[in-house]
């Protein structure tokens, strides 16, 4: 864990392009802004290469392709690695929909992602796991998370968050877990696909060490999120999303020390 990335991140305000899904743009792009990076987003294919080139980092969201966005994704990928710019994916409901699982897997074997970040249900699926995955969410199964994380980090040679309840961090052989967090995140679509590019944030600040950028941001995001819930007497979806997007923006290194639970 390395609390700093979120000094250096705010220092160095890096640009983190990304394709997003049309339902939560404007959230990603406010949560990358709140923690302190720069969010670009983009729909055309002719500009790849220069997004890429002023970029520190890339995101690529599934959340709802069509399939020139899957060409543009596909370019995006191939631009990123030849410019050597960490790669972040978010395999949104690959284990609901078969169709996006085979795009998901084929764009993968064009490049190379540097972290998944997915749920219980969308890593199951990328590690050919049974489970019962729902929609856009987790969904149930009775495998262990640990063993499903890795597995699917052995598959795609990258590092792998499973996020839920506990995140689940894992270059396949080292492993980090996440405890903090709130189940009000469950209630704001999107808190997913804003974790995603704020670990591409991190990303872009960790000088390489990807399984280290991964688990110190999803701490920071977890924890934030606690911290919000800690002030709510009621669940309350729509305070927590604008509170969340504040304290993104006001919290210190030492309010998540505070309340830290990780191993
Ligand atoms: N039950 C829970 N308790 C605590 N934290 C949770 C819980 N469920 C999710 N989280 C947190 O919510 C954040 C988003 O992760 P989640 O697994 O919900 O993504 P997702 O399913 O892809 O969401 P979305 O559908 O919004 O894209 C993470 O920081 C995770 O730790
Ligand atoms: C609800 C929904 N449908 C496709 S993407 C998305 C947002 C969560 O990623
Ligand atoms: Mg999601």
């Amino acid at each position: 864990m390395k609390l700093e990335l979120l000094d250096q991140l705010r220092q160095t305000n890096p640009v983190v392009l990304n394709i997003s899904n049309f339902v939560t743009v404007q959230d990603v792009a406010n949560g990358i802004n709140a923690i302190g990076a720069s969010p670009i987003m983009s729909e055309e294919i002719a500009e790849t290469d220069e997004m890429v080139a002023i970029s520190s980092a890339v995101a690529l969201n599934l959340g709802a392709f069509s399939k020139p966005q899957v060409a543009h994704i596909l370019k995006m990928g191939q631009s990123a690695n030849a410019n050597h710019k960490p790669l972040v994916i978010d395999p949104v409901a690959v284990g609901a929909i078969s169709y996006r699982k085979q795009v998901a897997t084929d764009l993968m074997k064009q490049f190379q992602v540097d972290v998944i970040r997915g749920n219980a249900g969308e890593i199951a699926a990328l590690a050919d796991v049974e489970w019962q995955a729902k929609g856009i969410d987790a969904g149930s199964g009775d495998q262990d998370l640990v063993e499903i994380a890795k597995a699917a980090a052995v598959k795609q040679q990258c590092v792998v968050i499973l996020s839920g309840e506990t995140d689940v961090i894992t270059d396949g052989q080292k492993v980090a877990r996440v405890h903090n967090g709130t189940p009000l995140f469950q209630l704001h679509v999107g808190s997913g696909d804003m974790l995603s590019s704020i670990v591409a944030a991190f990303c872009a600040v960790s000088d390489g060490d990807y399984f280290e950028a991964a688990q110190t941001a999803c701490l920071v995001f977890a924890a934030t999120g606690e911290l919000v819930a800690n002030q709510l007497k009621e669940e309350r979806p729509g305070t927590f999303a604008a509170q969340l997007m504040d304290e993104l923006h006001l919290v210190s290194v030492a309010d998540i020390e505070k309340i830290a639970q990780f191993d």
